[in-house]
């Protein structure tokens, strides 16, 4: 017989169980591939597979997955990373993990045109360090892009890039053509949940632009619009999840060693790409070949770094640290980036409701029901043409990147984005402990131009990096135009009725201009025109007469053989919006060019 005192026991002993068995479903190593790393260290020379993968970032486990469903062909997979942590999992709170061993932290050298309000001055480049890459750390947004982004490609002497030709990858990452005893990686996407507050926010910015008869894009652009994530539940759904990990355990020819770091490709004279060095657990280096092909998936600028420290790369600068050059081309030029501009809001009037229970509460809805505040995305995404009033579809030139914040010491946006120490103090001071309005504008055709070179003789310790950003006179003007869209807001009902008041922290080198004038905005922008993290073109696309292309068209290297790039940074011009979804079509399309070039010999 249980006594009632028994009964309530074990009903918390229930509860603690259900709470653990949640807890460690988010890590579950079942979700990952198993680490190849062990048997590669047991194998004798010469250890080779079919296909390389480098990277199981966002586009290298959609190339992984793809190519594997043949069965008679090998995939190694070499990730730098490991599994991804709970954390994660949780993307609400995934930016926590910057500066930890599940990132690539670097920093951009000091720029006259962008980031001066951040330490140093330096631009901060963040990407995921682990299975999904950076898809395991971003904010999950998922967006196409216009279909002129990939006419544009086209023109510019790239068959079967225009939107006509693209769509079906998009179309094929949705489909889940799994059976039971087979499964296949494809994109899961799905609405975010919203707390209570992006409701408040949804009307308080579509009343305020319609005040001011901003016009809207269509149904998929502008405030309207509530944009898909690449999430579920609250859950994140990366590929490194849904493509590679789904699929790892069944395929026998696909193996994923970790922790695997690619220094370099290894040539067969000069025209061959016959293998990798590897560093393994950070004491073993490796050599393993490649029977077909090597993939170079690391991200847009790991993938241009291991193509240097190889010797293909602008040829001054490699000698510079004695690598022979084998092919003279313009790796790491053409550096794209949306690039962001914060301006903030605090409310004095009205104040919105950001109550979203303790800790505790929100944990538990989180691991018990994958609801509530941690499982809710608060950001609402929109589209401006800044130029025009009207509905002009596709023509817009701003997106903009809003939520309303509480900002304490420990967890602010300023603190998070990585400004200067005496900033963050001053925004602090200045908010004044009210509830904030964050509007981030990102240029959504820049035509600043960055670049990357190396900086050491080996992989490992990154790049030179010059973001530019800003430094076009159009990408500035925009940028006015966004202010000065921003600023009429504060003329509207909307506005007057939450008392929006606009958070303006000292800049010495600005404040010697007239407040609101075009040089005090102009000298702002230098300060808060920041990285977007959304990073594209390094190793671009293009014909071989072209001499800033570095990948042909079937994202081949020019003028070696065996040896293709599958990531953002083949993008010849980045796309209109968040390029994470642009880059998983990017990776069907390429996976498919590999299997047809495998069918045809
Ligand atoms: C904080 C943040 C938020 C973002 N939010 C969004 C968003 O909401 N929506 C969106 O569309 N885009 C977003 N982006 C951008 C988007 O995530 C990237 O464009 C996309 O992930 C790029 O994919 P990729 O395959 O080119 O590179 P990655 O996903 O970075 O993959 C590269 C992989 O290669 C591995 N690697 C690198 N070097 C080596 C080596 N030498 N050897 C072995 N492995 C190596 C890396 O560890 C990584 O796993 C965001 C980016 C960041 C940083």
């Amino acid at each position: 017989v249980v006594s009632n005192a028994q009964l309530f026991d074990n009903l918390v002993e229930d509860l603690f169980q259900n709470l653990t068995a949640a807890r460690d479903d988010l890590t579950n190593p079942q979700m990952w591939p198993s680490d190849y790393g062990e048997e590669l260290l047991t194998q004798r020379w010469p250890i080779a597979h079919d296909y390389i993968v480098v990277g199981a970032g966002n586009a290298g486990s959609v190339v992984a997955s793809r190519l594997s469903e043949n069965p008679n062909v090998s995939v190694l997979v070499l990730e730098a990373g490991g599994d991804p942590p709970s954390l994660s999992e949780v993307y609400i709170l995934s930016n926590l993990l910057q500066k930890t061993e599940y990132s690539w932290n670097d920093y951009a050298e000091p720029n006259p045109t962008s980031c001066k309000a951040m330490k140093d001055g330096r631009c901060f480049w963040l990407r995921g360090k682990m299975i999904s890459g950076t898809a395991g750390i971003n904010g999950n947004v998922f967006l196409v892009g216009r279909p002129s982004d990939y006419d544009e490609w086209q023109s510019q002497g790239n068959p079967g890039w225009s939107w006509e030709n693209i769509q079906e990858y998009f179309v094929k990452a949705t489909r889940d053509e799994s059976t039971e005893s087979e499964p296949k990686g494809s994109l899961v996407v799905n609405n975010y949940l919203r707390p209570e507050a992006f409701y408040t926010l949804r009307n308080l910015l579509e009343n305020a632009t319609e005040e001011v008869e901003m016009g809207y894009e269509s149904k998929s652009l502008g405030f309207k619009h509530d944009i898909l994530g690449t999430v579920d539940r609250g859950r994140r759904m990366s590929t490194g999840k849904t493509y590679l990990g789904k699929v790892a355990r069944h395929r026998k020819n696909l193996h994923v060693a970790k922790n695997a770091v690619v220094r370099k490709i290894l040539f067969n004279g000069k025209q061959k790409a016959a293998g990798v060095e590897v560093l393994l657990g950070n004491n073993k280096i490796l050599r393993i070949q490649a029977r077909k092909e090597i993939i170079l998936s690391a991200g847009t600028f790991n993938s241009p770094q291991i193509l240097m420290h190889s010797g293909i790369g602008p040829c001054g600068n490699l000698r510079k640290f004695k690598i022979p050059c084998i092919r003279n081309l313009a790796v790491g030029q053409n550096l794209q980036d949306h690039g962001m501009m914060s301006m903030t809001y605090r409310f004095t009037k009205n104040i919105p409701n950001l109550e979203q229970g303790d800790s505790v509460e929100n944990t538990f809805q989180y691991l018990i029901y994958q609801n509530g505040s941690l499982a809710s995305n608060p950001n609402l995404v929109g589209f401006i043409n800044s130029q025009a009033s009207q509905n002009l579809q596709n023509k817009s030139d701003v997106m903009i990147v809003s939520g309303i914040d509480q900002p304490t010491r420990e967890s602010n946006v300023f603190e998070f984005l990585q400004f200067r120490e005496e900033l963050v103090e001053k925004f602090l001071e200045l908010a004044e402990n009210q509830t904030t309005l964050q509007l981030q504008g990102l240029l959504i055709k820049p035509k600043s131009r960055g670049y990357i070179k190396l900086k050491y003789p080996e992989f490992g310790k990154g790049p030179e990096i010059h973001n530019n950003y800003a430094s076009v006179e159009e990408d500035r003007q925009t940028l006015l135009r966004y202010v000065r869209f921003v600023r009429s807001l504060e003329k509207t009902e909307v506005f007057h009725h939450f008392g929006l008041e606009y958070i303006r922290v000292p800049l010495p080198e600005c404040d010697v201009h007239e407040f609101d004038s075009d040089d005090y905005w102009y000298c702002y922008i230098r300060y808060f025109m920041i990285s977007a993290w959304h990073a594209a073109g390094t190793c671009k696309m293009g014909p071989s007469s072209d001499p800033s292309a570095v990948v042909d068209s079937e994202l081949k290297v020019h003028g070696v053989k065996g040896l293709r790039v599958i990531d953002a940074s083949i993008m010849p011009n980045i796309t209109s919006g968040n390029t994470n979804g642009p880059t998983i079509m990017i990776a069907e399309k390429g996976a498919q060019m590999i299997l047809d070039d495998l069918a045809r010999d």
